[in-house]
């Protein structure tokens, strides 16, 4: 092995929708993460392995911070705290839209010893370089950031200087994932999440933050790879709206997310979904354990 190879772990924090998902992406080069424009897309903590020659940096995406109104949202705030310990650097992401620093989020800095980066994205949206210096202005006041980085995930601007930056925070060591792995996500988490991702675009107001996607179970029907998945609401009127009319809409995110899926898996897959309704699932424990939203400590 390389006696100076690199190995450790990033977390990426920040409020809902600023783009920690679709940074992860990027950095990792291939979908891992479902992004979407409605705020607190992500629910699980997700790992993102990136190796080379030199390192293996382990990224923790986490669940943007927010007020929690439900179980679940607490549950996410927890995560997203929790991924701020012991790691050896932390990023805070914000968006250059929604501006100045936020004493809520910064006080979670206060007491971690690992540097904290801040990283303004979706400057690519931006206006005028003095918007930006004013928000990069405003944060550096409010906590001794290690550094800053303008960027835009989506066109890929300044990634190369935040990732020199992050390979100086690595400690010397193993790596910790094959070199192939790219997350420790299942296929089943994957498959999951991507249907979610489908639901969170075609639908509006509560109904994204009121699904939850469970496979049921696969299997192989000559040749093809059979997924029965159950796309879990929380009220009739929200299944009506998924089913939509004549099954339109279900049928529309069924064909998305195959699609995708097969890309993704790199098999023919063929997507039988079901929606049904369970009261109130946010706010029971055993229903966010059977759902998968358990393993966020
Ligand atoms: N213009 C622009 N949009 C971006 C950029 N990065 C992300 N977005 C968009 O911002 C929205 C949110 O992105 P996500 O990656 O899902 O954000 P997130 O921070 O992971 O969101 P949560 O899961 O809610 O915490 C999506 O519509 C993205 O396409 C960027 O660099 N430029």
């Amino acid at each position: 092995m390389n006696t100076k190879f690199r190995s450790g772990f990033i977390s990426i924090v920040g409020r809902p929708n600023v783009g920690k998902s679709t940074f992860l992406n990027a950095i990792i080069g291939q979908k891992i993460a479902i992004t979407s424009p409605k705020p607190q897309t992500t629910r699980n903590r997700i790992l993102g392995i990136k190796t080379t020659q030199d390192y293996q940096m382990v990224f923790v995406d986490t669940p943007g911070i927010h007020k929690p109104k439900h179980e679940l949202g607490r549950l996410l705030d927890q995560t997203a705290q929790s991924a701020i310990e012991g790691m050896d650097a932390v990023l805070f992401m914000v968006d250059q839209e929604k501006g100045l620093a936020e004493d809520h989020i910064i006080r979670l800095f206060q007491g971690v010893s690992s540097p904290v980066y801040l990283i303004i994205n979706k400057v690519d949206t931006l206006k005028s370089k003095i918007e930006i210096d004013k928000i990069i202005i405003s944060y550096m006041n409010a906590y001794p950031f290690a550094g800053f980085f303008p960027i835009s995930a989506i066109e890929g601007t300044n990634l190369n200087h935040v990732m020199d930056e992050l390979v100086k925070c690595l400690p010397v060591g193993y790596p910790l994932f094959g070199e192939t792995e790219v997350t420790d996500q299942s296929d089943f988490q994957l498959m999951s999440e991507i249907i979610r991702e489908k639901v969170l675009y075609h639908t509006q107001e509560e109904v994204p933050h009121a699904v939850a996607v469970v496979i049921e179970h696969t299997e192989m029907n000559a040749g093809v790879y059979e997924v029965h998945a159950t796309i879990v609401v929380e009220r009739n009127t929200q299944k009506q709206i998924l089913i939509g009319k004549g099954g339109d809409m279900l049928k529309q995110i069924g064909t998305e997310a195959r699609k995708e899926i097969n890309k993704i898996l790199d098999t023919k897959i063929h997507l039988i979904l079901w929606v049904k309704v369970k009261k109130d699932w946010r706010n029971r424990p055993s229903d966010l354990k059977s759902f998968g939203y358990d393993k966020n400590e």
